[in-house]
């Protein structure tokens, strides 16, 4: 059976500004129904790559295929308003003098005068909002005006919606459900989503593939546990949690460090390395007359350090450490309270699975 074509595919895209590539070799595939998030930090270049599948921006070079059909090179250009995207941005405001149902129509072209009004009132009833297809965008709030707004965006049957932190004027209360229900919409409608964020949370709950990018390049993608749990460097660590770091030198595949030593396959003698570690993957023992826990295989070598301070973040309590061996802090969560007193004695350990060992300078 041939295998279809992407929903969007997008090759080697590149921009410049000003002698920077702003976007630089970007390359995405999207099929239907599937979510993609393009997550960085603020600057990286994601709305800038989103401009140019819209249509609105062109690109230095590169290509972009919709199911297979070029739509756009240097050269040749599908006009943004037949290239059947659907946007959705945090401050793409509604029509403040049309009706809630003017609104939705807006971008319904073809079919009869009914046609549309019962395409306008399915979506309504698809986003709960049917009760106010009369109202004005004034009389709804900032979630149920999202909600319309996805509404309008999908009213005519997209192939692709991109969306730009559309969820990011929202307060946490509603973002959690608005962005659960918009999902299972774009779902069920099978449009193919490429999703712009800042935010790692909101890409892990969204996202069937993730696309992490830096600096205007796509560092790695994947399924978000295989991002999170094979993070490619140390920055991709620390995008998606705080990160604790040992520096050691390698000797023999192996790193000595105060916590033990740790394996570094195929590491050259004499390479610097981070160790790089979660703070959830600490683990603290107390004191036990000026000793802590025995070695094991599985987390190496307690070391002693001394309670810096210690918070109550709601899930869980955040630990600071002042390592004995050289005076660094180190970071260690745990579920549920724990607020032992500043100055305390504690030993922690590491567990080696779940450590990363990169090349030091390597980001
Ligand atoms: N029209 C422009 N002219 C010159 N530089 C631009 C232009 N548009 C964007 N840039 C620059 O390109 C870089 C990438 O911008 P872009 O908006 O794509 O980043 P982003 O990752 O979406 O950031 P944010 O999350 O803050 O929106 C930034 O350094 C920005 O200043």
């Amino acid at each position: 059976m041939a295998v279809p074509a992407p929903r969007l595919e997008i090759k080697n895209l590149r921009r410049v500004y000003a002698g920077r590539a702003v976007v630089d070799d970007v390359s995405l595939q999207i099929m239907p129904g599937q979510v993609t998030c393009l997550l960085g930090p603020s600057g990286c270049g994601k709305s800038t790559t989103l401009r140019m599948i819209a249509g609105v921006e062109m690109q230095d070079s590169g290509t972009i295929h919709v199911d297979g059909k070029l739509i756009c090179d240097t050269v040749f250009r599908v006009p943004p308003e037949r290239r059947e995207i659907g946007l959705m941005f945090q401050d793409f405001a509604l029509f403040p003098h049309l009706s809630v149902a003017e609104n939705v129509a807006f971008g319904l072209k073809s079919g009869s005068k009914a046609e549309r009004r019962a395409r306008v009132e399915a979506l309504l009833d698809r986003v709960e909002l049917r009760r106010f297809i009369d109202g004005y965008p004034h009389q709804l709030s900032g979630g149920e005006q999202q909600r319309v707004a996805l509404a309008r965006a999908l009213a005519p049957q997209p192939r692709i919606m991109l969306m730009d932190e559309p969820f990011s004027g929202l307060d946490n209360r509603l973002r959690d459900g608005i962005r659960d229900e918009t999902l299972s919409i774009l779902k069920e409608e099978d449009t193919a989503v490429l999703l712009v964020t800042h935010e790692p949370d909101e890409a892990m709950r969204m996202a069937d593939e993730i696309a992490l990018m830096r600096d205007g390049k796509i560092v790695q993608q994947g399924a978000p546990y295989n991002v999170y749990t094979r993070p490619i460097d140390r920055a991709a660590v620390a995008f998606f949690s705080d990160a604790n770091i040992l520096r050691a030198e390698v000797s023999g595949a192996l790193a000595q460090t105060p916590f033990g030593r740790f394996l570094a396959p195929g590491v050259p003698d004499g390479t610097s390395v981070e160790i790089v570690f979660r703070p959830q993957h600490v683990r603290i023992d107390f004191d036990r007359g000026g000793k802590g826990p025995a070695p094991t295989p599985s987390d190496g070598t307690a070391a002693r350090a001394v309670v810096e301070r210690a918070r109550f973040m709601g899930n869980e309590s955040l630990v600071e450490f002042r390592m004995d061996y050289d005076g660094t802090v180190l970071k260690a969560t745990v579920p549920n309270v724990f607020l032992p007193e500043p100055g305390a004695v504690m030993w922690l350990t590491i567990r080696r699975d779940k450590c990363f060992v990169f090349p030091r300078g390597a980001e």
